[in-house]
């Protein structure tokens, strides 16, 4: 008795994705004797196969079982598979097997190929799961039939693994289609269209893409996922990035039950110690399981299927799929922990002789075989320092002890630069004291007495001790040797920082241009981005932004070739490109130089944000949005209470500060802010000029005029001497901003007029358009007067543009919290206050007032010309006046009232 459900195919579910890459291959499956589905489980062949079948007329199908491999059972239903594809045609081969009068299987084969071959159709035989076939008979009798059978007959065989049917010679003779794992594995597109089916549409591309990446397209995972979001009850909150982890369980009885548990013990052992190795080669191979034939091992797994991956052309590395390399390592865990660290020790020893100490270090970390650790990081520590392996090497810090580290000076120079590199400033200052205390050669051994000398000179000059860092840094070129390129790189660009800090760019500049070359000599990368990064800051002081953005592109170049982008340094550059493009009025691209930023610190304590985040409050503050800026700041403050920062660090931050509370004209933590600031003399870098900078506003905003000018003028003054040309770029629109508030128009359009000239150069928009409707009141003055040459008049107009775009309407001045404090005023007419205007009301009025046209309101506003005249119609009533000019002058005096316009 035949099993029906054995020869007919799956019943295809709801939802099937449809694969028509893979369709469209197996199209041409009439050109083919054999067509070969392979993958390991679960990747999709039978879903694939009958999809396919669905739409052909004469195909025959046979699942089989273990039960299979008996001859007599295969053959049955070899033949009724046949016979259901022919319509009943192979009539004597139907009655050999009925009545079991053959002798074997070639021999009933031989029957079967006469009969096929008067048959004049096409005709397809599909075998699934061939793979549990293990009858050296059948495999004999399936070669036999290959090789004989007739034009019109394709066999598709569905196997986990390289089934024994001469594959090699038909694929020689183009009389295979193979589809492989890797054709099986799902795409992003339809990986995206799966969890549409599931999930109706709550996964975002993004996730998903990733999701499909993570398990390597393995459809069965993306179906354990979407069940274990299922049975999480996500139904209300359903979002992607719940759906990350696939039930541990399920997976794994999945391939205990489909994988481990069908393959035999020593298959099993190898399998469990492999795993520990996340890409192996044949030496790896035999190193960690102690096996001769280890490579060929690994093949034979291979072409059963067990989820193993090449990972290169030349077919020397192999991996195992992610999902599975995971759920076998647990296995290794609870079966073997005792054998672990052992067999981690072979695995470091192996990769040593390779040349990957990354990879030996590794597992010397899993073998918690300190030595060997140490030994590894005395050889190559300083090479992955270069390298850019701060992580790792930070990972190997924590796994040694105090001891260890202080008894080798050299590891304890290396800790320090670590954590240097990640701007761990109070932990570099412990560990020299730590040097000085208790490494003794530091007092008679002279090279090692430099190295140290360059890292304190380092830390000296970030914490702005200046004088202490050049004489460090001088000490340091004294004492080093002269191949130490490393440590006398950092100390010719420590005298430089020192040179730009007081001023003396073109020096500067020049130093650290000759420490970038001495760098991208002898390879040191840190170095080189580190005094790109300089240059670019430099260059800026200068004015020269278009030649900062060009350092700054070869400061991206060096991180793409050298792979430096999990380095703290990648976030430094895409700041300064994001104030940057600021700085020109690049909004978008500003904020995502920002964000990237961001993505570089995910990996780094959440302190490290601050500048980035500061620079997405910055573009909101452009912007006028009020509101993302708050949220920004608000970050950026929980930040700031909660550690120490750099000057320029903290500079840059309160800038966004005191420039929102300028424009929500909060007046009392400007005041807070100022009472706990204590300036630093001087002002001969961008760092103090900043900072001076912000306190003026603050003083500004305060109304305190005479502190804010003493102030402004010092700062030009200072600025004007050293050419310090974008501070001077700055400083002047403050005090534009201060002669404004004072009624000293002359003066203030005289500095407007230098500012747009300076800004002709350096490029500045957004430093204007932060001033916003002021700023943009004048610059209309200024374009009516005629009095600017064209580029100025070009950049005021560019402004104006900007200001108009992201600010005017959303203007302070009128927007809800400027709308409740003026009708809390006493010298507001009782008429506004008993039927006060709509949100969208003062709106208009502030557009109006700004000069808009009523067609320009309403595109501003989005919305129909006659919508706004019913606004106008409205707002008029309630303001009680007749024409436009009377709603300007009304608006001009409500803004008199709360100290705005003047
Ligand atoms: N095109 C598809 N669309 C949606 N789901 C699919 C698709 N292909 C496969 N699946 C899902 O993946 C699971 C495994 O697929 P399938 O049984 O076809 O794999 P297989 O490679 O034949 O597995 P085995 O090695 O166990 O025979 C199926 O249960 C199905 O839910």
């Amino acid at each position: 008795m035949l099993l029906p459900s054995k020869l007919s195919r799956p019943k295809q579910l709801k939802n099937v994705v449809s694969r028509a890459r893979l369709l469209h291959h197996l199209d041409e499956a009439a050109r083919y004797q054999l067509v070969l589905v392979m993958g390991p489980a679960g990747y999709g062949k039978t879903t694939l196969v009958a999809q396919w079948a669905e739409k052909q007329d004469h195909i025959g199908w046979f699942t089989i079982d273990e039960r299979d491999n008996q001859l007599d059972s295969f053959a049955d239903y070899f033949i009724e598979a046949i016979q259901k594809a022919t319509h009943g045609f192979c009539k004597r081969s139907s009655s050999l097997t009925q009545k079991n009068q053959y002798a074997n299987l070639v021999g009933l084969f031989s029957q079967l190929i006469v009969e096929l071959s008067q048959w004049s159709e096409s005709v397809y035989m599909v075998i699934d799961d061939y793979h549990l076939i293990d009858n050296q008979y059948i495999h004999e009798a399936m070669q036999f039939l290959l090789k004989h059978q007739p034009d019109n007959l394709t066999l598709i065989i569905l196997s986990r693994h390289l089934p024994s049917l001469g594959v090699a010679n038909l694929r020689v003779r183009e009389q295979l289609l193979e589809i492989d794992s890797q054709q099986l594995s799902f795409t992003h597109e339809e990986a995206r269209q799966f969890f549409d089916y599931r999930l109706c549409g709550q996964v975002a591309n993004e996730h998903s893409d990733r999701l499909c990446d993570e398990v390597s397209g393995w459809v069965t995972a993306l179906q354990l996922i979407v069940i274990s979001s299922h049975q999480t009850e996500l139904s209300d909150e359903r979002d992607g990035r719940a759906l990350s982890g696939i039930q541990a369980n399920h997976l794994s009885s999945y391939l205990n039950d489909e994988v481990l548990s069908w393959v035999d013990y020593k298959t099993r052992q190898f399998l469990l110690r492999c795993s520990i190795l996340h890409s192996m080669n044949h030496y790896l191979i035999n190193c960690v399981t102690e096996e001769e034939f280890g490579q060929q091992l690994l093949e034979h797994i291979e072409r059963q299927g067990l989820f193993v991956q090449r990972i290169d052309d030349g077919e020397q590395w192999f991996c195992f799929h992610p999902l599975f390399a995971n759920f076998l390592r647990q296995r290794c865990q609870w079966e073997y922990p005792d054998q672990l660290p052992k067999w981690h020790r072979y695995a470091a020893e192996g990769w040593l002789h390779l040349g990957y100490p990354s990879e030996a270090i590794y597992h010397a970390l899993a073998s918690h075989d300190q030595a060997l650790l140490l030994s590894i990081l005395e050889q190559y520590g300083w090479s992955l320092f270069h390298q850019s392996e701060l992580q790792l090497l930070d990972k190997c810090m924590q796994a040694l002890t105090d001891e260890q580290r202080m008894s080798r000076p050299s590891m304890l120079l290396l800790q320090a630069w670590l954590a240097q590199s990640q701007h761990r400033a109070g932990e570099v200052g412990k560990l020299l004291v730590d040097a000085k205390n208790h490494v003794l050669e530091l007092k008679s051994d002279r090279e090692l007495k430099g190295q140290f000398a360059a890292i304190h000179a380092q830390l000296s000059v970030n914490t702005g001790h200046l004088d202490e860092a050049l004489q460090l840094a001088h000490q340091a070129l004294d004492e080093l040797n002269v191949n130490d390129y490393f440590n006398r790189i950092v100390a010719i660009s420590v005298t430089a920082e020192v040179l730009h800090c007081q001023g003396q760019l073109d020096k500067a500049l020049a130093m650290m241009r000759q420490c970038e070359q001495m760098a991208m000599e002898h390879g040191v990368f840190h170095n080189g981005l580190w005094s790109l990064i300089q240059q670019s800051e430099i260059l800026i002081a200068k004015g020269m932004l278009q030649q900062a953005f060009d350092v700054q592109e070869q400061a991206f170049e060096l991180i793409e070739a050298q792979h430096l982008h999990q380095l703290p340094l990648h976030e430094f550059v895409c700041r300064l490109r994001s104030q940057l493009l600021w700085s020109w009025g690049h909004l978008d691209d500003a904020e995502k130089a920002a964000r990237k930023g961001l993505d570089v610190m995910t990996h780094y304590p959440p302190k490290q944000q601050l500048q980035c985040l500061a620079m997405l409050a910055k573009c909101a503050l452009a912007r006028g949005d009020l509101d993302n800026a708050r949220t920004f700041l608000s970050r950026c403050e929980n930040l700031l209470n909660r550690g120490d920062y750099h000057t320029d660090w903290v500079t840059n931050t309160d800038k966004a500060r005191v420039i929102y509370w300028q424009m929500v004209d909060d007046k009392l933590a400007a005041q807070r802010w100022l009472d706990g600031n204590a300036p630093d003399d001087g002002a001969d870098n961008h760092f103090l000029q900043g900072k001076w900078r912000n306190i003026a506003r603050a003083h500004i905003l305060l109304e305190q005029y005479t502190q804010a000018q003493t102030i402004l003028s010092k700062l030009n003054e200072c600025a004007r001497q050293l050419q310090l040309t974008c501070d001077i770029n700055r400083n002047l629109l403050l005090l534009n901003l201060l002669h404004d508030k004072q009624g000293l128009r002359a003066q203030a359009q005289d500095d407007l007029i230098e500012a747009l000239n300076l800004a002709c150069r350096t490029g500045f928009i957004s430093h204007f358009v932060i001033e916003g409707e002021v700023m943009a009141k004048q610059l209309r003055q200024l374009l009516q007067l005629d009095v600017l040459e064209p580029l100025a008049m070009q950049r005021a107009q560019s402004i104006l543009r900007q200001i108009n775009q992201y600010y005017r309407h959303k203007f302070a001045h009128f927007d809800e919290n400027f709308v409740t404090r003026l009708l809390e005023h006493p010298n507001v007419p009782e008429l506004i206050r008993i039927s006060p205007l709509t949100q969208r009301e003062w709106q208009v009025l502030g557009l109006i007032y700004s000069g808009y046209s009523n067609e320009q309101i309403a595109q501003e506003l989005n919305v129909a010309a006659t919508t706004i005249k019913t606004h106008i119609r409205n707002l008029y009533q309630k303001l009680d006046v007749n024409h436009r000019r009377e709603a300007v002058s009304q608006a001009h005096y409500f803004l008199e009232v709360m100290g705005y316009a003047s």
